[in-house]
């Protein structure tokens, strides 16, 4: 199939990269004007909250004070994670741009990530989903686990079509499919597309490949040439899941749009505003920046 000419990034830095920081919850505006400069550096797709319990992701219980405090870009859309109906209608209020719905590959990793099976989190969404349509918000859907399970290994890409397919069914536009752990090697990252190819086409499809060994970039280079131009990544490299023991952040955005720039396909983010950002929002949160496309570049700062 080949590369393609243009990809979308999508941001999700401010959900997934910040959700699992321990320590004090992180300040409302930090996250609003991460998310702000964000949109200002040309990515126009941001996962920018998330509506869930408190009680299980403290660092998202701000969720509304951050939708109410960004400014909003025309042509960005803000994004809010969802998973159940209460989260819903928060997401709706806030005037989300989009909802975005989880579930996994591995029946054990959902009953820990929200607490039931696969089946019952794919029944709590059809609610959700009616909701977001009647209000016109778009709504995307994730399976995790894809390429692996912190509790069951190895995952069958059956499995993962299966869930995927049922997410499109219900009206997903756009199915992103995580590699949680970050397990994934290219050959496999690819037997696992093909197979999700056969439910899902492949321009509905995004990957989302978390860095812990190292291979998110090398997976997301064999994907794209199978097709996927959709790509979510985390500035900095934020992030990692408080359900997966060990999981790193997502490949960060910064090394991405480098690769990309380097394969001449467009992105319509601007690097040079986007380093600072990384370089930034880990000062403010005293972490070490996880992009080396970030280190490098601020070292000529
Ligand atoms: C789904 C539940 C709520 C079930 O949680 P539960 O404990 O089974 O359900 P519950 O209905 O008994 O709710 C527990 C408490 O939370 C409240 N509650 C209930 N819902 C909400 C809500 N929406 N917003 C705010 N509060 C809520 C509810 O009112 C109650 O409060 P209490 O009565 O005890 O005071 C919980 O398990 C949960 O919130 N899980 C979220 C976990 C999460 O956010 N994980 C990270 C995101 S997934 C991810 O990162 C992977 C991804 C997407 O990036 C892709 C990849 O990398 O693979």
């Amino acid at each position: 199939m080949g590369l393609p000419s243009k990809a979308r990034i999508v941001e999700v830095g401010p959900r997934d990269g910040l959700q699992n920081e321990s320590g004090p919850v992180i300040e409302t505006s930090i996250k609003v004007e991460l998310i702000n400069r964000l949109a200002q550096a040309g990515i126009n797709h941001i996962e920018a909250a998330s509506f869930v319990s408190p009680k299980w992701v403290p660092q998202m219980g701000d969720a509304a004070q951050v939708m109410a405090g960004i400014t909003r870009k025309a042509g960005v859309a803000y994004a809010a994670l969802t998973p159940n109906m209460r989260g819903a209608e928060g997401a709706i209020v806030a005037r989300a741009d989009e909802v975005a719905i989880f579930s996994a590959a591995s029946e054990s990793f959902t009953r820990k990530n929200i607490n039931c099976s696969i089946a019952e989190s794919i029944e709590r969404f059809i609610p959700v989903v009616e909701a977001a349509k009647k209000n016109n918000v778009r709504i995307r859907g994730y399976v995790s686990t894809v390429l692996g399970c912190p509790y069951e290994g190895e995952i069958d890409p059956a499995q993962v079509a299966a869930v995927a397919r049922e997410l499109l069914d219900m009206g997903c536009y756009e199915i992103s499919l995580g590699d949680t752990i970050g397990v994934g090697t290219p050959v496999k990252a690819r037997k696992m597309l093909a197979r999700v190819a056969n439910e899902v086409p492949v321009n509905q499809l995004a990957a989302h490949f978390h860095d812990t060994y190292g291979q998110a970039l090398a997976n997301l280079y064999a994907v794209m040439q199978d097709g996927v131009s959709v790509i979510d990544t985390s500035v900095a490299g934020l992030g990692g899941c408080p359900y997966a023991k060990g999981a790193s952040g997502n490949v960060a955005t910064e090394d991405v749009v480098y690769m990309l720039n380097g394969l001449g396909i467009e992105t319509g983010i601007d690097l040079d505003k986007l380093v600072p950002i990384g370089n930034w929002i880990t000062q403010q949160i005293g972490r070490t920046n996880g992009s080396k496309v970030g280190l490098a570049m601020a070292c000529g700062e």
